[in-house]
């Protein structure tokens, strides 16, 4: 199968990044001195211990919020909102109940004024990409949490955004279809090229996905870890398993845990 390939010069670069809410009993400071640039066709793992700031940096990235200090870019043009460059994936699949999986696949491209024809043939590429090919006439309510939340990377992947930014997406799933995720991720990374920032409290899947790991420290978020990783670009004849058995594996585990705890 084909699928998009993607433009390799979107990089994402955060500049002095620092990041504060104000809440009713007072200001949160959240991140401070973040900088960082992602390279296109990376797939960058992001851990950190809880209210580090992981989901605020994703959605500065995202361009849902503006930061108070600091600058992010994307391609070299400041992120002012929301575009068609970055799509996000939530833990919590957003799929619309009353469209069967291929009309939410296939919305994207419907806005963006794609024909029927064209919808269709978008929408059933990228489910057969995540293995839903059969599953294209079902109702989100009659999906597992497994099925909903590959039918949620196929809708973002249908807008063909350079960028994928993923918030823990695996969270609320079970071991083994977690596993199985990560492993059809790799693949369709490795197919489309497409840069990758994914949140995740785990840092076995922090380390078995990412070319590059990242750690934050405890509020206000700072990168105090940044390592490349290469299990993910593995030749395919390495099984997972076996990656994952490495002592190498195991090293860069216990480097990140390391940093997580301090
Ligand atoms: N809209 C908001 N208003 C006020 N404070 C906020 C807001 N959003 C996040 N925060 C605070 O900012 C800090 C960082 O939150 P964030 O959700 O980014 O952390 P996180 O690392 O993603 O956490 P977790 O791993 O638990 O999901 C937390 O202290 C949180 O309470």
């Amino acid at each position: 199968m084909t699928v998009d390939t993607v433009r390799h010069d979107l990089a994402v670069a955060v500049a002095g990044l620092d990041h504060r809410f104000s809440a009713r009993d007072g200001e949160v400071h959240a991140l401070a001195g973040i900088d960082l640039v992602i390279e296109p066709g990376a797939f960058v793992t992001l851990a950190g211990p809880s209210g580090c700031g992981k989901t605020t940096l994703l959605r500065l990235v995202a361009g849902f919020e503006s930061p108070t200090g600091g600058s992010i870019t994307v391609g070299g043009r400041p992120v002012s909102g929301p575009g068609a460059e970055r799509g996000v994936v939530f833990q919590r699949p957003t799929l619309y109940p009353w469209l069967d999986v291929r009309a939410n696949v296939a919305l994207g491209p419907r806005l963006r004024g794609a024909s029927k024809t064209e919808r269709l043939a978008i929408a059933d590429r990228y489910l057969e990409l995540v293995g839903l090919g059969d599953a294209a006439g079902l109702r989100p309510y009659e999906l597992s949490g497994g099925m909903q939340q590959r039918a949620q990377i196929a809708r973002v992947l249908a807008n063909d955004p350079e960028i994928v930014l993923m918030d823990e997406p695996f969270g609320a799933l079970d071991a083994l279809t977690r596993e199985r995720l990560q492993d059809e991720l790799l693949t369709i990374w490795r197919e489309t090229g497409k840069t990758i920032l994914f949140i995740t409290h785990d840092v076995e899947e922090a380390v078995f996905l990412g070319t590059r790991v990242l750690v934050m420290s405890p509020r206000p978020g700072r990168v105090v870890l940044d390592e490349s990783a290469r299990f993910s670009t593995a030749e395919h004849q390495v099984a997972p398993e076996e990656l994952r058995a490495l002592p190498e594996f195991a090293a860069l585990a216990a480097r990140v845990r390391e940093a997580i705890r301090h």
